[in-house]
């Protein structure tokens, strides 16, 4: 078989894509006499925008090619053939000889950290050799990633419009005076003075950090720098990369700009700030404007949204293309600001570039130039393990919050969620799992119900947790099929209202989370599993009809048509219309009412009983449950744990199949490649 008809046999055993395969058909239809081993670099890279990544780095395909493999992937014979045929290929390459195959070949333009492109402009794919490493992209997310690395290099390098002493003042009376002894560090001070003194800014930190709080106190401080000197208010835009994170922080600006205990600044009344902060947020698509039917936005470089500054939430859901839209849809002037938990899961399409832009966050790597600067203008003196002589320019705009507020410091979901963070080595160091164990046992309450549970095997033998498992889910939704179950008796409009309303407001009060899609602990097998045991418990009816009362689904896909985004969340109910009772699914329009979709225009809607993990970032529920495998997977990480933590406010269950699979998940990290956090410095 040749090396080309063995590649289509891959496709067939479900281990690569169409598409990639088509790549490689395309590649040496257009070429004459290029290489298998180019061929199958190209497929390689084509294979891994599947798993998130933008690029290959050739290097790490050789040295750890099981890493191509991270797909939520069934095990059958088939594909296990195709993956060892695939591993012996690479483990006959040698890197120097793979490198000079593919830049042999016409389809590859070859380029260095300068940006300066060798080769037919056009090529399908770019390689950028630097420093030793060579990292292969298709070249759409190189053209990505370059628009992203100048569009930030050339923010970092304007120099700020607004005198040190007056930030120092500002800041001076938003947080607490002017500190006359050192206490500790206010880390949400210097992100303030940080991201006030740069045209291109990061926040990051974990839930309750105080993101928004700060990014509130900052947009005062900009505002009242410009109504001291009576120029007109700045043009501010919010967004968040889903509708579903647009809608938590429209609430959650709007909540805590009206808790903001502002003083006098610059003779400026804090009402009259206040009225200067906006708090309408919404999706970056919309504040793109996405043209019809296309991937392009009406935003762009010709016709650039004007505004003075951008901030975007919730930036480790923005992908690359995404973010590279977002800087290609802005004016070089619009100053950003970037915030979001660097340590959540990736974006689920290619990139993870708030992750690669905070890569030094955790350690800070400022200068001594920029600790002085911080110590004179944001009156805090930090430790010098933040201090690096080399630190780059990128790590002099990023700022790390490590406080939590809203989970008590200590706290337990807080402490769990830091504790499976921790890099840690096993061999040097305590083993997590211990400590795990240990937090899972503390006896913290919240009315009576413990804060966390811990159900594995094979401590609970198999009855235990399918016992415990059928009492958490039909306590966890019983309680919104409940609030189901009381539809309004006449048919008035208003109080079906109020009913899907509540409805709404009872389904955030727990769900649960997989880690898969496949098999029976995966997405599709736990919906069926928790559609029957609803059933049973007659809590659901009917269920052999699609649209049953009560079904919960999630939006999987943009729909601008009925304006709902993936991600946002209806349930199936019952409206009056023309005095009879139709089928409609309620969501939330997000303004605190609601609106009734006919289910015939949801194109692209799943049951969502269970949910998984990728699809939560943005969401917060009352009561999480987190399902993991029997079986380990690398789609397991320390990220994918720490996320379905964090999305819980005040309990949280963890199911594992197995307590090895835990710990192996909790020492795995999520390995992009990519060349942002290499070109910016
Ligand atoms: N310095 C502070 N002192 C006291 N309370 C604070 C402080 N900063 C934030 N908070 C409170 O902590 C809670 C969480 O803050 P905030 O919403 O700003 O955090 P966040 O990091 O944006 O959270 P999320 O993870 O939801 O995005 C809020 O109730 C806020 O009022």
């Amino acid at each position: 078989m040749s090396n080309v008809n063995l590649m289509k046999s891959w496709v067939d055993a479900g281990l690569i894509r169409y598409v990639d395969y088509a790549l490689v058909k395309f590649t040496q239809e257009q070429t004459q006499n290029v290489s298998d081993e180019a061929l199958l670099a190209i497929m390689l890279t084509s294979h891994s925008v599947a798993l998130g990544q933008v690029c290959i780095n050739l290097e790490d395909v050789i040295n750890t090619p099981e890493a191509l493999f991270s797909m939520d992937e069934g095990d059958d014979e088939a594909q296990q053939v195709a993956r060892v045929q695939m591993l012996e290929w690479i483990n006959g390459l040698s890197l120097q000889a793979w490198i000079e195959v593919i830049k042999g070949c016409p389809a590859v333009a070859v380029t260095d950290a300068s940006g300066t492109v060798e080769g037919d402009p056009n090529s399908p794919l770019v390689l950028v050799e630097n420093n030793g490493s060579a990292l292969l992209y298709l070249r759409r997310y190189w053209q990505a990633e370059d628009i992203i690395v100048k569009a930030i290099r050339a923010r970092l390098m304007s120099s700020s419009q607004i005198d040190d002493s007056d930030i120092r003042s500002l800041l001076a009376d938003l947080f607490d005076g002017n500190k006359e002894f050192v206490t500790d560090t206010d880390w949400q001070r210097i992100a303030c003075g940080i991201a006030a003194s740069n045209h291109f800014s990061i926040i990051t930190g974990g839930p309750g950090t105080g993101k928004t709080t700060t990014v509130l106190k900052l947009l005062a401080l900009l505002q009242a720098e410009r109504l001291k000197q009576a120029l007109p208010p700045l043009a501010i835009r919010l967004a968040a990369p889903t509708g579903k994170a647009a809608a938590r922080l429209n609430e959650s600006i709007a909540d805590n700009l009206q808790r903001l205990q502002l003083p006098e600044l610059e003779n400026i009344q804090p009402e009259d700030l206040k009225a200067v902060i906006p708090t309408q947020v919404m999706t970056l698509h919309r504040l793109l404007k996405p043209k019809p039917n296309s991937r392009q936005f009406m935003h762009n470089k010709a016709n650039p949204l004007v505004a003075d500054i951008v901030v975007v939430d919730e930036a480790s859901m923005i992908d690359i293309e995404m973010m590279a839209s977002l800087f290609e849809g802005i004016e070089p002037t619009t100053r950003v600001i970037l915030l979001g938990d660097k340590d959540q899961l990736a974006s689920v399409e290619a990139g993870y570039v708030l992750g690669d832009l905070c890569r030094g966050a955790l350690e800070g790597h400022y200068t001594p130039d920029t600790m002085e600067w911080i110590k004179n203008v944001c009156g805090e003196e930090m430790s010098d393990d933040y201090r690096d002589e080399q630190g780059s320019m990128l790590n002099q705009a990023v700022c790390m919050l490590r406080k939590s507020y809203r989970f008590l410091e200590g706290g337990v979901i807080h402490r769990l969620a830091s504790l499976v963070n921790e890099e840690r080595d096993n061999y040097l160091e305590a083993p997590k799992m211990d400590e795990l164990k240990d937090i899972f046992a503390e006896k913290d309450a919240v009315n009576g119900v413990p804060v966390l549970r811990l159900l594995t095997q094979p401590q609970h033998s198999d009855s235990v947790l399918e016992a415990d498992f059928k009492k958490l889910i039909t306590f966890g939704y019983g309680h919104y099929l409940d609030v189901v179950a009381q539809m309004p008796q006449n048919l008035d409009a208003k109080a079906f209202d109020q009913w899907g309303k509540k409805v709404l407001q009872a389904h955030t009060n727990f769900q649960l989370l997989v880690a898969l899609r496949k098999g029976d602990w995966g997405l599709e097998g736990m919906n069926d599993q928790i559609e029957r045991l609803l059933v049973s418990d007659k809590k659901l009816m009917n269920i052999d009809s699609l649209w049953y009362l009560g079904r919960p689904v999630m939006v999987t896909q943009n729909d601008y048509s009925v304006d709902l985004m993936n991600g946002d969340i209806g349930i199936s109910l019952r409206y009056p219309v023309n005095g009879e009772l139709k089928q409609r699914v309620v969501f939330s329009d997000g303004k605190g009412g609601v609106r009734w979709v006919l289910p015939s225009r949801l194109q692209s809607v799943e049951t969502v009983f269970a949910m998984t993990v990728h699809k939560s970032q943005g969401s917060e529920f009352h009561h999480t449950a987190m399902l993991l495998p029997s079986q380990s997977s690398p789609i397991l990480t320390k990220e994918l744990i720490y996320t379905g933590i964090t999305r819980s406010k005040k309990h949280f269950t963890l199911i594992s199949g197995g307590e090895k699979v835990l710990e192996e998940a909790m020492n795995r990290k999520v390995e992009r490649t990519s060349g942002l956090s290499l070109y910016i410095s």
